[in-house]
């Protein structure tokens, strides 16, 4: 496979409603697109960064700078494209090693490249990752909203949508009584969890360990990402099983987070990982342990959509994942919508992603588009 280049492209994407997390309220998207043209056939990649270095150190601007400077200069040298043509997507990772971090940057330019691997060898992602099932359940992601009321209104709306599972983000003083309002509200049966974005510290142990009596599946991330002993001390602190998102940045950070407890259940995001090759490896990893996986969702395009269902049909991906359908976040998806079918998502089955960018939809909502040549 000869890479002939890389387009980065942004879009801008407006939210149909503002979404509140503990790290503040995010109304529009502003995404980094990748287009890798090879040979044979064009691929796309996402990177999930957000404007801001508010979930993790990475923000859209650092990732394009460290593609243009770093990463790209390197895959397109005579020594990366030699491995490229020997190895493909396979071998994007290990050239990128040298540079430190960077994940999301990494994970976008490997995606493109897979994509349009496989893409050229008529191969679709859930074929390539392993995929065993032909649609997975579609849970929700639901903000922090201002009264209880107004949150109940959003979570009927989910649940009349047909979602499988709903999250709520939590803070300190959004926590206990809107997941008791939920549970008394639609009851004791419906899928529940919640995800603090690290808004927690040790010291709230013993009042995140009321949420004991709510019988959530999972607690996502209640302290700091780098807090993993924290973690496996709360864990031995309170029943609901603690998740790990932020934390969990490769499979060596995955092994150190299972061996020493500090997590049952590991929330995957290739785009935070390095890469679906990545997240691959930390769901055959969990497998080995005994732990649930599931696929997290960073509001993506229907192009990371795509990729994220055929990764959530892997076998260890037993607990519903955060990929709602694209009307959750966009009123108009640059990619055909997905869209989900008695709380279930199909896994595309065309080569490569299996969706494309529409080009006039995508061309409204392009912001800037460069084209690095190899
Ligand atoms: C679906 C979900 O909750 N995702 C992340 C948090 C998150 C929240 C807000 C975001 C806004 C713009 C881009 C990515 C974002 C990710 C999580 O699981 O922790
Ligand atoms: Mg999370």
């Amino acid at each position: 496979m000869k890479l002939r280049g890389i387009e980065l492209r942004r879009v801008s994407m407006p939210l149909v409603s503002p979404f509140r997390t503990s790290f503040g309220t995010q109304t529009k998207r502003d995404i980094l697109l990748l287009k890798a043209v090879t040979d044979d056939a064009e691929g796309w990649g996402e990177c999930v960064a957000l404007a801001d270095p508010l979930y993790s150190s990475e923000y859209v601007d650092s990732q394009v700078d460290v593609l243009r400077r770093f990463l790209l200069p390197k895959l397109a040298s005579p020594e990366g494209q030699a491995a490229i043509a020997r190895s493909g997507a396979a071998a994007v990772a290990g050239l990128l090693h040298p540079f430190k971090g960077q994940r999301m940057a990494k994970a976008a330019v490997e995606m493109a490249i897979l994509d349009a691997e496989l893409r050229g060898l008529g191969r679709s992602f859930g074929r390539e990752l392993g995929a065993v099932a032909d649609r997975v359940p579609s849970g929700v992601s639901v903000g922090i909203y201002d009264s209880v009321p107004q949150l109940l209104t959003v979570v009927q709306g989910f649940l009349d949508a047909g979602y499988v599972r709903i999250k709520l983000k939590i803070e300190p003083g959004w926590d206990l009584v809107p997941v008791a309002a939920v549970r008394e509200r639609f009851g004791a049966d419906v899928p529940l969890q919640v995800d603090a974005n690290t808004a927690y510290t040790l010291r709230d142990a013993r009042h995140l360990a009321k949420l004991d009596e709510f019988d959530l599946l999972l607690i996502e991330q209640p302290l700091e990402e780098e807090d993993v002993l924290g973690h496996a001390a709360l864990a031995r602190q309170m029943a609901t099983p603690i998740c790990l998102d932020e934390s969990i940045v490769s499979a060596q950070t995955a092994a150190a987070a299972i061996a020493l407890d500090a997590c049952q259940i590991v929330n995957i995001k290739p785009g935070r990982v390095g890469g679906y090759l990545e997240a691959r490896r930390i769901h055959d990893l969990a497998a080995a342990h005994g732990l649930a996986v599931w696929c997290g969702g960073m509001l993506e395009t229907g192009i990371g959509r795509a990729a994220n269902v055929a990764l959530a049909a892997l076998p260890g991906f037993t607990l519903p994942g955060d990929i709602s359908a694209s009307d959750r976040f966009y009123q108009t998806d640059i990619t055909e919508p997905i869209v989900m079918a008695d709380g279930h998502i199909a896994v595309p089955a065309g080569p490569g992603l299996g969706v494309t960018p529409i080009p006039e939809v995508l061309d409204a909502v392009t912001t800037s588009a460069e084209w690095i040549p190899f």
